[in-house]
This record gives structure tokens, sequence and C-alpha cells, in this order.
């Protein structure tokens, strides 16, 4: 097959947090550096080694085949820290895996991710980045675009295929990468497909990530795949699995505070219950405006009711239908949302919307699926679910119907959590926010 791959030949970055400066663009030229495109049939590599003022020819050198990716381009650069380089201090690198990298979410997130807007400015990160056979030539697009950014935190960056590779040590996994949904296909053919990608990765990520991984999962529909995600991982807390609700709270929070006639970071304590589909529920009984019970501020409760519901579930759909894409900046701005959530202490009183593993929560949801909840954190990865929320029978009706949804959901994957033989009796109105 003609399908072009990389295959950078060096060795990682030899860098130590007390030997770490910032990568200044004058560095490059006192190092040696290997980079080495090639076709599967082909393997071939150029290195170089250039020492201060001196320019040398590449030399072509053999690649063994056989060994995998570790870096990219300029990213294979390493940097021998001299007596004149003025060390600074460094935190760990941090190493974060993105599946889907070369899709419409990516293209935005791995640029924030690298600018230091999630885990600060003197956090160095190395991205490892999944893509799919069809999108390998794309994916060293991508790469390129970040080598040329010049990004400062930006340490590492491997490109790859293969999920046992690519999630190698990750402690981040943020799993965007899915089949779209196409025409005239059944719900239950998209979740078999994007099941079978996410057995796959759990298992992955089981091999041969951190234990400690934290994993946002944000390709559809996200719950059942989040579900499966954990079910092939045992060996990783199911704590750890997260699915992508975060852009459903925002969405919420700007409707609120449009009908109220507020600025956004006036409303709070948004929950988005149950499934990231058009049953998500969002919770305007518990929903704080400027401190407030919603209800006391927003008066037109029909409204509530009827037309904010609709508006938050159907909002994916109405924007595809004026752009003619995907929310795709907006949704990399709740994965950073998201991210921040976890390693931020979240401000008092207030609690942020995760899908997260059900069992033992305190609400009477149904255990063993993921479903949207209150969450609060301590800032260090892990979270709490809100016990102080209260319900009414509007608030348990709605959530009964998208539990009723989540656990159809997981009958029809059951092939792929190890639970036996699927069954699909999947609701017929079962649709996901961008879908119309
Ligand atoms: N949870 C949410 O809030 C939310 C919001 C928006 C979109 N989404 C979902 O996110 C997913 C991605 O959206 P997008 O707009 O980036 O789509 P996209 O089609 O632009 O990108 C998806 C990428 O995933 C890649 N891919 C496919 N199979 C893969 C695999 N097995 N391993 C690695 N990569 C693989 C594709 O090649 C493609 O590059 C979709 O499922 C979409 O429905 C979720």
């Amino acid at each position: 097959m003609a399908t072009t791959q990389f295959n950078p030949t060096c060795s990682k970055p030899h860098l130590h947090s007390s030997q770490l400066s910032f990568l200044s663009r004058t560095l490059p030229k006192r190092r040696h550096c290997s980079f080495a495109p090639f076709h599967r049939t082909q393997h071939a590599s150029i290195s170089c080694s250039v020492a201060p003022n001196e320019v040398q020819v590449p030399a072509v050198k053999t690649q063994d085949p056989k060994s995998k990716p570790e870096c990219y381009g300029v990213f294979c650069l390493t940097y021998d820290l001299r007596a004149e380089e003025e060390t600074r201090s460094w935190k760990k690198l941090i190493s974060i895996a993105v599946s889907g990298a070369a899709g419409m979410i990516a293209n935005h997130l791995l640029f924030k991710l690298a600018s230091g807007e999630v885990f600060g400015p003197d956090q160095p990160i190395a991205l490892k980045l999944l893509g799919s056979e069809r999108s390998i030539q794309a994916l060293e697009g991508v790469a390129m675009e970040l080598e040329d950014s010049l990004f400062p935190l930006l340490r590492e960056v491997s490109i790859g295929i293969d999920p046992y590779e690519v999630f190698q040590d990750a402690e981040w996994a943020l799993l965007i990468g899915a089949k779209p949904r196409g025409p005239g296909m059944e719900r239950s053919a998209l979740l078999d497909i994007n099941g079978q990608i996410y057995a796959e990765q759990g298992r992955a990520l089981n091999a041969v990530a951190s234990r400690n991984v934290k994993v946002i999962i944000v390709g559809n529909p996200c719950n059942t795949n989040a579900l499966i995600c954990l079910k092939n991982a045992p060996n990783i807390p199911a704590k750890n699995f997260h699915a992508l609700t975060r852009l459903d709270e925002n969405r919420a929070k700007c409707q609120l505070a449009l009908k109220a006639g507020v600025f956004y970071d006036k409303v709070s304590n948004m929950t988005i219950w149950g499934n990231h589909s058009t049953t998500q529920v969002p919770d305007f009984l518990n929903a704080r405006i400027d401190g407030l019970p919603v209800k006391e501020v927003v008066k037109d409760h029909k409204w509530l009711e009827e037309e904010f519901t609709e508006k938050v579930q159907k909002r994916g759909g109405v924007l595809i239908q004026k752009w003619g894409r995907s929310s795709a900046a907006s949704t990399s701005v709740s994965i950073v949302d998201a991210m921040r959530s976890l390693i931020t202490p979240t401000p008092e009183g207030d609690w942020f919307s995760s899908g997260v593993y059900s069992s033992g929560n305190p609400y009477g949801i149904a255990e063993d699926i993921v479903f949207s909840m209150p969450c609060r954190s301590k800032g260090d990865g892990d979270y709490e679910l809100v016990r102080d929320v209260i319900f009414d029978d509007y608030l348990r009706q709605r959530i009964a119907k998208t539990e009723a949804e989540l656990l159809a959901e997981k009958r029809c994957v059951a092939h792929l959590t190890g639970e036996g033989i699927a069954v699909c009796d999947l609701p017929g109105d079962t649709m996901l926010p961008g879908e119309m």
C-alpha cells in the first residue's frame, strides 16, 4: 500500500527537568536531528549533526523497519545545554495522547494544549497523536503545523496508527477519533463501529498507558464509548474515564445567561444529566444565576421546561444547519474546560458536569453505565460527586428517560463489554446533538 508513514528515528530528547530551558529559535543550530519520512516499502532516514557555526550535509542511513515511532521532525532534536545556557525551573513533561488527531476538533485542541492553555506556561508537554490508516498523511500535516508554531512548551510530538505504541505511558488520553454516522446508518451500527474502536483503545490503554491515566472520551456516542473503553481497561480505575458533556453544560449556561440578560459567568451549578444525546437533561432546578436559583430569576417556567431544554439538546444540529459543519471549535474549548476542571480546585459551592461511571452514585441512577452528573474536584485529577442537589418530578422523569436510553445502548454493545450477546432495542428518537 502506498500509505506514507513517518518513522522518526532519533532517540527522545534526553532532557531532565533540571536541564530544560526554553526552546529558543536559535537552539536548533547546536544539535543533531533525525527526521525520516518513509514509505512502508522503503525504510530510509536522514540524520544530521550540526555543531555551532557548522553546516553539514545530511547523511542518509538505513533505518530498522521495526523501530517504533518516537518523535516527529523537529521534536527529534536533542539539546545539549552547555554552561552558557541558563536553565529554568521546569516541571516534568506531561504526556498527552490524542486520537482522531487529524480531525476537526483536534485541529483546534492541539494548539490550545501546546500553547499552555490547560497546564500553564511552565509545564512542558508531549503530544502523542493517533490517527486512522486513512488519516496518516493528514496527521503528518498536523505535526508539521505544530513544528512551525514553535511552541516553547511542546517538547515531543509523535504520530502513529497503533494505539499500543501511541498510548505508551500516556498520562492523559483524549479520545476523539470516531467514524461519523453515514446517511441511512442505524444508530446501532454506529454504536458497533465506534464501539469496536473504543474497545481496542481501552485494551491498549490497559496495556501501555500510565496506571493513573485520565481518559476523556469525545467520539460519539461518547457515554457508551466510554463504558466500552473502561470495561476493556480493567487495570485502570473506572473513575478515570469521562465522557465529554462539558459542551452541553457550556451551551446551557449560555442560553440561561441570554434569557436572564446577564453575562454568562453569572451562571453556575449547571448540571447536564445523562447521555450526550438529545435526551440529555440540562438541570435548571439546581443551576444558579448570580447565586440565586434559576427559577427565581427566570420566571417563565414554561420556557425553561420546553424551549430551554430543547434548545440545549438540539444546539449542535442547528449549528450544523447554519454553518454546514459541526462545532469543532467550541468542542475543543469544552475539552480544555473539562481538563482544567480536573486539575484546578472547583470554586467553592460550584460544580461541573462530566459523564462518569455511575456505580456507587448517590442519586439512585442505574449502576454500571456512564452518566453525566455533577462533579467537584480538589484539582488533583480526581473528582467526587456532588451530594447537595435536589430533584422534582420533572427532573426525575427526564433523568429516567436518558437513563433508559443509556441502558438500551449498553445492551446493544454487550458483545464489546464482555457481557454476552448484544440485544439492540434502542428508542427510536435516539440522536446525537449534532444530528438532525
Ligand atoms: N462529546 C461531544 O461533546 C462532542 C462534540 C462534538 C463532536 N463529537 C464527536 O467527536 C468525534 C470527532 O469529531 P470531529 O469533528 O473531530 O470529526 P472528524 O471526522 O473531523 O475527525 C475524526 C478523526 O478520527 C479519525 N479516526 C477514525 N477512526 C479512528 C481510529 N480508530 N483511531 C484514531 N483515529 C480515528 C478520522 O480519520 C478523523 O481524522 C465525532 O464522533 C463527533 O460526533 C463529540
